[in-house]
């Protein structure tokens, strides 16, 4: 399937320079939706992991159906002060500023084999955060895998660490 057709491009959203992807139209296509999990589901699979991380909240619509194909269990990286239990925070730089990301602190077994599932790679901030929260918490991070990546912006630069897989590629 052409995962690149059933992603709607908006223009200088949300400001000016900025081609947002809009993943809304692939999700809200159940073939589309179907087949770029699956293809996700092929990619990782060979990593074998034991666990799926998704960032919040677009790395959710991925990375939780992905782990239910893989009969795998879920744990979520949410923004800061979302998680009710003892958590591990990991700040990072943002385009203009910082965030935090926060996992539970009891959210993976020590060595546990996790992968990390996302919609998009841009700059990797993101994903860098996560990747580190999950060291943290002794997770090994078995890999990563995007929809979409934005090449331009090497993100994988940043993740030199770790394989990554994406399905559709911006330039
Ligand atoms: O590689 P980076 O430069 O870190 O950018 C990628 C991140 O940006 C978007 O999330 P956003 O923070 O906009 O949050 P959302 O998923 O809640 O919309 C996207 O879903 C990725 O998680
Ligand atoms: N260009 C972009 N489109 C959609 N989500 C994004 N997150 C960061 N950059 C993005």
């Amino acid at each position: 399937m052409d995962f690149a057709r059933e992603i709607r491009v908006i223009e200088d959203f949300p400001k000016a320079g900025v081609s947002f992807k809009d993943i809304t139209t692939l999700l809200k296509n159940g073939r589309a939706y179907h087949a770029a999990v699956e293809a996700l589901v092929q990619a990782i699979a060979p990593w074998r992991p034991e666990l799926i991380v998704g960032p919040e909240a677009r790395g959710f619509l991925l990375a939780a159906p992905l782990a239910y194909a893989l009969g795998l269990g879920f744990v979520p990286v949410r923004k800061a002060g979302k998680l009710p239990a003892a958590t591990v925070a990991q700040t990072y730089a943002l385009e203009y500023g910082f965030d935090t990301l926060e996992v539970h602190a009891d959210a993976v077994r020590q060595g546990q084999r996790v992968v990390v599932v996302d919609d998009l790679l841009a700059t990797g901030g993101t994903m860098w955060a996560t990747a580190n929260l999950l060291r943290k918490v002794g997770a090994e991070v078995a890999g990563m895998g995007f929809l979409i990546e934005l090449t331009f912006l090497k993100g994988r630069d940043k993740l030199s660490d770790y394989p990554v897989f994406s399905l559709v590629q911006y330039d």
